[in-house]
């Protein structure tokens, strides 16, 4: 009952955070032409093409082993430290093709991650946030204050952790070490931010909560998030591209692929008939 109710004040607030948000801006921030992905002999993306709209979130869905954690993984070019991959097509972001220029560590700063499970550093909630700026050269103590808190507000966490940001980060609960990923996510000001399944190891609460914080972070972020939660893609999603097979079946507005899907497959999959 509690949680019956918690649910339906959260899909609100997620509703209500959705509706005041304007209009995505119509500008698109990457963009994907026929794109493929071999590992070694094997093709697992075939043919991608499609347009991610900034400052919307993006969701993609789909079966286990369809491709959509590689593909996300192409968009700040993470495959590349896979042995024997291949990409063959286009992605550009702000019409920069990322494939062409050689800068990953500019890219990797521009489009950041966060990743199904927390993968915090055994150091205080300070440092893991405080980390990458300092990676970056920032050394005085004033503005590393400030990044990190703003990160921490940022990531809706600041209130719960601002008392003890010099103590252990692992000492959290999973769905705070989740939230101090974002905030680490966002020390670097990322423009995108790619999630592969970021609640997937949180209990209903904490998912909740980081549902909350992605519907209010596209006013300043563009979001591609893979998940295999349908409720979630519906609630947090402006757009869902649906995938089977290593291909983009059908790509559109979330309402329509939940409403009135084009594709026999995307409806199959939707209403629970495989997966
Ligand atoms: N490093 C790798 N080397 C070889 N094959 C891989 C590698 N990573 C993924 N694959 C294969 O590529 C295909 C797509 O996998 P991917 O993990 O992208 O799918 P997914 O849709 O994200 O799956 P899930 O929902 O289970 O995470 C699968 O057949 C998988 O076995």
């Amino acid at each position: 009952m509690v949680m019956t109710t918690l649910l339906s004040k959260h899909n609100k607030k997620v509703k209500e955070d959705l509706q005041q948000m304007t209009e995505s801006n119509g500008k698109t921030k990457i963009s994907v032409r026929d794109l493929n992905l071999f590992y070694g002999e094997k093709q697992a993306l075939y043919s991608l093409s499609l347009d991610i709209q900034e400052k919307e979130v993006t969701a993609l869905i789909g079966p286990s082993g369809c491709g959509k954690s590689t593909f996300l993984r192409t968009l700040n070019r993470m495959n590349d430290l896979i042995d024997g991959v291949n990409i063959t097509g286009d992605i550009t972001i702000d019409n920069e093709n990322i494939y062409q220029s050689t800068d990953v560590i500019k890219l990797r700063t521009k489009v950041g991650m966060v990743f199904q499970k927390a993968n915090l550093f055994p150091m205080s909630i300070y440092d893991n946030v405080a980390y990458g700026p300092r990676g970056q050269g920032i050394k005085s103590k004033k503005e590393l204050d400030k990044i990190v808190e703003e990160s921490l507000r940022g990531a809706a966490i600041w209130d719960e952790v601002k008392d003890r940001l010099k103590t252990s980060a692992l000492g959290l609960s999973g769905g705070q070490q989740q939230r101090i990923c974002i905030a680490r996510a966002i020390a670097m000001k990322p423009e995108i931010i790619l999630m592969d399944e970021p609640t997937s190891a949180l209990d209903p609460i904490s998912t909740l909560k980081v549902e909350e914080l992605i519907a209010d972070m596209k006013k300043d972020y563009t979001i591609v998030i893979v998940t295999h939660n349908m409720q979630q893609a519906a609630r947090v999603s402006d757009k869902t591209a649906f995938f089977l097979n290593g291909e983009v079946v059908e790509f559109d507005t979330t309402d329509k692929i939940f409403s009135v899907p084009k594709d026999q497959r995307t409806e199959d999959y939707i209403t629970g008939r495989f997966g």
